[in-house]
């Protein structure tokens, strides 16, 4: 099958580009990008006024599948990953049962390969069934695919299981993806602790409980050597440490949220809003600013969607009782265009390292980029478009999200995974 795309504006740091240019695709992959392309044989579309990125990828989704399908599945949930843009995401394990072993590995790999809308990268928890206790099978997951360890729901709590986690996850090369949150000190902890604690009379998540485990793990990644990864950074003194650590060398990324880049505690009102209970929680003005600071210098190295989707009757219920988390594949693109690229925070290339191409690095899966050879992973942007959050329009499952009726500038139109439309002119391709 061969497909040309005309005339799209081509942006994609890893090569220098960002031109108007034609895009040749055949067999799944990129032959030859240039000006004036042709085709004698083949679907040929015009992409005049579009920007064309390689792939956007988000490295945390809970796609819920095994043992959570009310809330989401592996179709539904990639389905939103299109239709948010991205070409590929990573699904965390925090399923039932826990994807600890490597039959999981394979289950979830199997329904996606079936059932999938985008690539799913499959990622194996650290400790059997998340307890923090003994070692999953991470040998065999790393055998069978899995691309990262992580416990994300819970912080690992011991150092010394979270040592042989990393020591473990080296040998197979494998990047841990850390969920920082000590259970002593966290507790019920609702909402951030400080003002938003107090004005709501919630019990207070502090800062701390994340920074503490930051550190913990800053010096257990200079111990093991192992790639480190801080999943859903939120304080200004948790980034600062993540940029001291790569000062010294040492092996250390991390992500941020579109939610917790763009709203903060303040946004949870007298509603006592449940679509805003996160995990971590949001933070101050001030944190919020700085991760933003840390986008723009480059020590953020990811903006993911912590994609957690609920049902509506498991968030519809006081505060206290609903549980954590908000969606975020259908938004993450408009938000960071909207609040970051149109406002010239970030610039376009900016974008697709932090949404696509540093993520893959992370991950350590293939590169794709916009070259002769590369597979043709690709996403289509109208950078124009304004529009609405409607929750009606979601293809998630859920609707938990924070930015419902947000008025945002920008959205993918069409997505590629190996050639093939998965998204066409904003519609899902059966
Ligand atoms: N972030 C959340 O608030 N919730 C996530 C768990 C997690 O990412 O820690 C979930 O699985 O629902
Ligand atoms: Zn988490
Ligand atoms: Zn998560």
């Amino acid at each position: 099958m061969a497909l040309l795309l005309k005339n799209a504006h081509v942006i994609d740091s890893q090569v220098g580009l960002n031109e108007t240019a034609d895009i040749l695709i055949r067999d799944g992959k990129i032959v030859e990008i240039g000006q004036g392309l042709s085709l004698e044989k083949g679907v040929e579309r015009d992409l005049a006024g579009k920007i064309v990125v390689p792939g956007l990828v988000d490295m945390h989704v809970h796609l819920r599948e095994p043992g959570f399908e009310q809330k989401e599945d592996i179709a539904s949930g990639t389905r939103a990953a299109a239709h948010g843009g991205f070409t590929a995401v990573c699904a965390m394990p925090n399923t039932n049962p826990v994807v600890d072993n490597a039959v999981a590995v394979e289950y979830v790999k199997s329904i996606a390969s079936q059932a999938g809308k985008c690539r799913v990268h499959v990622s194996g928890s650290c400790s059997q069934g998340l307890k923090g206790e003994t070692l999953s099978e991470m040998g065999d997951m790393a055998a069978h695919g899995a691309v990262a360890f992580t416990d994300d729901g819970r912080g690992i709590q011991a150092a010394g299981m979270m040592r042989r986690v990393m020591d473990y996850a080296s040998q197979f090369g494998r990047v841990v993806m850390s969920h920082c949150q000590d259970e002593d000190l966290v507790g019920d902890g609702q909402v951030n602790e400080g003002v938003a604690s107090t004005r709501l009379g919630l019990l207070g998540w502090p800062a701390e409980g994340e920074e503490l485990q930051i550190a913990r793990d800053i010096a257990l990644c200079r111990l093991t050597g192992c790639k480190l990864h801080i999943q859903h950074i939120s304080t200004a003194r948790g980034l600062d440490m993540v940029r001291a650590a790569k000062a010294e060398g040492l092996p250390v990324t991390c992500e941020v949220t579109p939610h917790h880049l763009f709203l903060t505690e303040d946004n949870i009102g007298d509603d006592y809003s449940t679509a805003l209970k996160v995990n971590p929680p949001l933070r101050t003005a001030a944190d919020a600013e700085a991760l933003i600071a840390g986008v723009i210098d480059g020590t953020v190295d990811a903006i993911v969607t912590d994609h957690a989707p609920h049902t509506a009757w498991e968030k519809d219920r006081e505060f206290e009782l609903a549980p954590f988390g908000m969606i975020g594949l259908e938004t993450s693109l408009g938000l960071v265009i909207t609040n970051l690229v149109a406002t010239g925070k970030i610039s376009w290339e900016r974008m697709t390292e932090l949404m696509g191409a540093n993520q893959r690095a992370i991950l350590g899966v293939e590169r794709v980029a916009l070259e002769a050879g590369s597979t043709a992973d690709l996403t289509v942007i109208d950078p124009e478009a304004a529009w609405t959050v409607d929750a009606a329009d979601f293809c998630s499952k859920a609707k938990n999200s924070g930015f419902i009726g947000a008025q945002l500038t920008g959205r993918a139109t069409d997505v590629y995974v190996g050639g093939y439309a998965t998204m066409e002119d904003g519609k899902i391709v059966e």
